[in-house]
């Protein structure tokens, strides 16, 4: 009997050896489709019968979203869709769900990574770490450099308690930080950990910082817009190593621009790899490349999960890390 198909979408780089060890329960293939035009063909042809596919991030670039038009060209074997990463954002949950694909993500492995780099912005952005380095790149020393803020004192905002947003949490207490955080849901005392649960408006209105670490989706798109940005206090500081587009980035560049937001470190973007030339020109704004994970230590983890999820849907037909909306629903 033939072993099931799993198809590669994207690269593995740091996990290649766990990748071919599946291919004692799969037959493995690596995506050749040049686009999504040609991807679709291949559905019908060499990649008929494919079961479960590990895909990437970048991968988007070849298929394009994973949303209802493509679902609809999945073959009816296509029942898994491991992705690699914590944020989903590119695969549409409710199509995956009424086609019986459950979908996997990586929680958890990513959570120190994203959250040290999530610390770095905070500190940078109050110490107003990127006018000091431009301005020493520029020969004025630190005398362009504006006084700055310690963290030591200041009230933190967590606007999504996941794993990452608790990892900030524990590096910000730290740094002598207190944390307030509003999510869908009250954490239990152990998740929170001390942490204070508060409306969204009050965390507005109440925080000196605050960190964005909620998933991008259809419900959380510009949940940081122009009417929340009125709502907080003057000269806040914000980090998002979530999804730009969970904040309205036209509606920060005029926040910053109004000194509502006094700086802001940023590893995403709404567009990215545009970004807005607001942001570009602004030296208050700390900008980092969407790096969050990009640690070789934190890749191989994230490769390794992906793996043991398609690992799982062959041999016990349910992966290991389904996403909290199909957890939700019990419907796998
Ligand atoms: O894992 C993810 O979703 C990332 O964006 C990596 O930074």
């Amino acid at each position: 009997m033939s072993k099931p198909h799993v198809l590669l979408l994207g690269d593995i780089t740091h996990a290649k050896a766990e990748w071919e060890a599946l291919s004692d329960v799969a037959t493995l293939s690596i995506c050749d489709s040049g686009n999504r035009e040609q991807f679709i063909k291949d559905l019908k042809g060499k990649y008929s019968d494919v079961v479960a596919v590990f895909r990437t991030f970048k991968s988007v670039g070849i298929t394009g979203r994973i949303d209802a038009e493509l679902i609809k060209e999945f073959p009816p074997t296509l029942k898994f869709v491991c992705h690699n990463g914590a944020g989903y954002d590119q695969i549409d949950v409710e199509p995956c769900s009424a086609a019986g694909i459950q979908i996997s993500n990586c929680p958890s492995t990513v959570d120190d990574a994203t959250a040290d780099v999530n610390m770095m912005l905070i500190l940078g952005a109050l110490r107003n770490f990127n006018q000091a380095a431009v301005g020493l790149r520029r020969g004025e020393w630190n005398s362009t450099t504006p006084l700055a803020n310690d963290p030591e004192g200041k009230l933190l905002g967590i606007v999504g308690m996941g794993g990452i947003g608790r990892a900030v949490k524990r590096r910000a207490e730290a740094f002598g930080m207190t944390v307030q955080y509003y999510n869908r849901r009250e954490l239990s005392p152990e998740l929170s950990a001390g942490a204070k649960y508060v409306s969204f408006d009050e965390l507005l209105a109440t925080s000196d910082v605050i960190s964005l670490n909620l998933p991008l989706n259809a419900n959380t798109r510009h949940t940081i817009n122009k009417a929340a940005f009125d709502k907080m206090k003057d000269g806040v500081v914000i980090a998002n190593t979530a999804r730009g587009a969970v904040m309205d980035e036209a509606a920060l560049v005029e926040a910053l621009e109004s000194g509502k937001v006094k700086s802001c470190g940023l590893d995403v973007f709404e567009n990215e790899p545009t970004i807005h030339e607001g942001l570009l020109k602004n030296e208050k704004v700390m900008l980092l490349p969407h790096v969050g994970t990009l640690t070789y230590e934190t890749q191989k983890k994230m490769e390794v999960q992906v793996i043991d999820n398609i690992r799982a849907a062959i041999t016990s037909a349910k992966v290991n890390t389904l996403v909290p909306e199909q957890v939700a629903a019990g419907i796998f």
